[in-house]
């Protein structure tokens, strides 16, 4: 009998791991698999810095193309505007991939916005049964946009102005500890800044740095094959390897059981302040807090999915805002002249007090850098997807299949793996022109950019994704930015080390590696402006 059934078991393996090789996929143009454990993945994931590969490949085979993934598994590269807005359009045809979704799901649980949506891909052999729908996400998106609404965000730049003053003292602190002109490491103080304004920006809240420890650090060749084990692994084996004593693991646990922590005494004390009759509130807590209060079924959010959205919140805007200004001061320090010219324009146009609005959408300089960084180095440069039902992807350009034909359009099968190429499509050079892989903020200035039809929420960038799953918080993001970067620069200047050795590599996001120590890290020379 045990025989049959493992027998049985390896067949269905093997199936599941050949399914999709000789459909029109294999007519696809692609790099060669250097290897059929990893596929292309090492070249796409740990190269030195990201896309070293990924943008030849583009420039070679266009904006749609095939790689391997581990053990044979093609998956769909995707830059292409007219496939993107098709995916991103509908997330019932295109939901997170499975491997994404289990995960996210023991992390944070199953009623966060990242795991709610549509039908699940059944073609993993343990294919689960989500009991929430499209309608779900759509519910908890509508409860949560006011609080990342344009008016609200409006109120914010006092508080991260804040944010960005306690992180100047805290640089003034450590450069009196240490010689003049001695680099500092500003990578981890940044991530601590970005905690800051998500706290107090969402919840009026401060979380505990000490305790809410940033989790970035590279990718591996063992990563990379546990992720694409990860959709075949039975949940209990899953959930027993996450809680194994590893440094990585314990900590995730006890970010966890914080969140929760966190979670339950904001509940209680924000609906204490509704109790007494204080309804003015308008930050994410009180808008989450008054939904689990609501009688309208339509508008209400159940204690387990409110406690699940501030973890995702955090978790979502913490590190992505805190990689993007850091590699903004890279690139300030690579360029002392466009620093001094940001700096000037700085000094001239925003008063020492309070910044409004208007006067952020002012700075000409800052704003085009700030586009300019979040277009090189967009914060998440993949996200995958995985078809849910056999359709047809339209394509803006036709692309040359391995058997001659031309093609506008290619049949996608149920349970396709497809990569959302952010970074790639933002340095297209049919999207960007010639330059596109160059760091050259003046293009925003001299109106080198595509106008309209754009895919992106902002500046025609896939930086926040776009569709139905677009960031909720890119507005947040950008004031967040354009804040404290202008702060930092008021204050400091900055020059890289003589021996700086960073590399941009990707753990979830993109972050700088200092290649020496292989350590997650962005050592800079920083001096205050006197
Ligand atoms: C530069 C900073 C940021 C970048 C580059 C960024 C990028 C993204 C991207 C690409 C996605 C889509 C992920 C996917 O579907 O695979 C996303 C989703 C999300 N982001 Fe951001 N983000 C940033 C900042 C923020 C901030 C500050 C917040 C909150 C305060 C936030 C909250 C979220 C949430 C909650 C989602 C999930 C939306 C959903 O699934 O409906 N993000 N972000």
């Amino acid at each position: 009998m045990e025989s049959i059934v493992l027998t049985a078991a390896i067949g269905f393996g093997v199936l599941w791991l050949w399914s999709g090789r000789f459909g029109f996929l294999s007519k696809i143009p692609g790099p060669p698999s250097p290897s059929w454990i990893y596929g292309n993945m090492r070249e796409l994931v740990l190269a030195e810095n990201y896309g070293d590969y990924e943008f030849k490949w583009q420039e070679k085979y266009g904006m749609v193309y095939k790689v391997r993934g581990c053990f044979g598994k093609d998956r769909l590269m995707v830059s292409d505007p007219a496939a993107l807005k098709y995916i991103l359009s509908d997330t019932a045809i295109f939901a997170r991939s499975d491997q994404q979704q289990r995960v996210v799901r023991e992390l944070i649980g199953e009623k966060t916005m990242f795991y709610v949506h549509g039908k699940f891909p059944s073609n993993s052999p343990f294919f689960l049964l989500i009991p929430v729908t499209g309608a779900d996400h759509r519910r908890l998106r509508n409860i949560m946009n006011p609080a990342f609404s344009a008016t609200y965000i409006r109120a914010l730049p006092p508080i991260f102005k804040k944010v960005a003053h306690r992180l100047i003292e805290n640089w003034d602190t450590v450069q009196e500890s240490q010689p003049s002109g001695e680099p500092m490491d500003i990578f981890h103080s940044l991530h601590d800044a970005t905690l800051d304004a998500i706290g107090e920006g969402t919840c009026h809240y401060m979380i505990d740095n000490a305790l809410f420890r940033t989790l970035a650090s590279t990718r591996s060749k063992l990563g990379i094959i546990t992720d694409a084990l990860i959709p075949l692994v039975p949940t209990f084996l899953l959930r027993a390897t996450l809680h194994l004593p590893t440094q990585a693991f314990r900590l995730l646990q006890k970010n966890k059981a914080i969140a929760s922590r966190v979670s339950d005494d904001l509940l209680k004390s924000r609906m204490e302040t509704l109790k007494m009759g204080d309804e003015s509130g308008r930050d994410l807590l009180s808008v989450l807090v008054k939904a689990n209060m609501s009688d309208n079924s339509a508008g209400r959010m159940t204690y387990e999915e409110f406690s699940q959205q501030i973890p995702s919140v955090v978790i979502a805007g913490q590190e992505t805002t805190a990689n993007t200004i850091a590699w903004a001061l890279y690139e300030l320090a690579k360029n002392p002249e466009y620093q001094e010219q940001v700096r000037q324009e700085i000094a001239t146009k925003l008063t020492a007090g309070e910044p409004s609005f208007s006067d952020l959408d002012g700075l000409i300089y800052l704003n085009a850098f700030m586009k300019e960084v979040l277009r090189v180095y967009a914060g998440l440069p993949i996200s995958e997807r995985q078809a849910t039902r056999d359709t047809v992807l339209p394509l803006s350009q036709p692309i040359i299949t391995t058997t001659g034909e031309s093609i506008n359009e290619i049949p996608i099968e149920k349970g396709q793996h497809i990569a959302v190429a952010i970074s790639a499509y933002n340095k297209s050079a049919s999207v960007w022109g010639e330059d596109a892989l160059e760091f050259k903020p003046s293009r925003w200035i001299n109106g080198g950019v595509p106008a309209g039809n754009a895919v992106g929420p902002y500046a025609n960038l896939l930086t926040f994704l776009g569709g139905a799953r677009v960031c909720i918080g890119w507005r947040f993001a950008i004031t967040e930015i354009q804040v404290i970067l202008s702060e930092l620069i008021r204050h400091f200047t900055f020059a890289l080390p003589q021996d700086s050795d960073i590399c941009c590599n990707v753990a979830l996001t993109i972050v700088p590696v200092t290649k020496s120590t292989g350590s997650t890290s962005l050592p800079l020379i920083v001096t205050r402006v006197e």
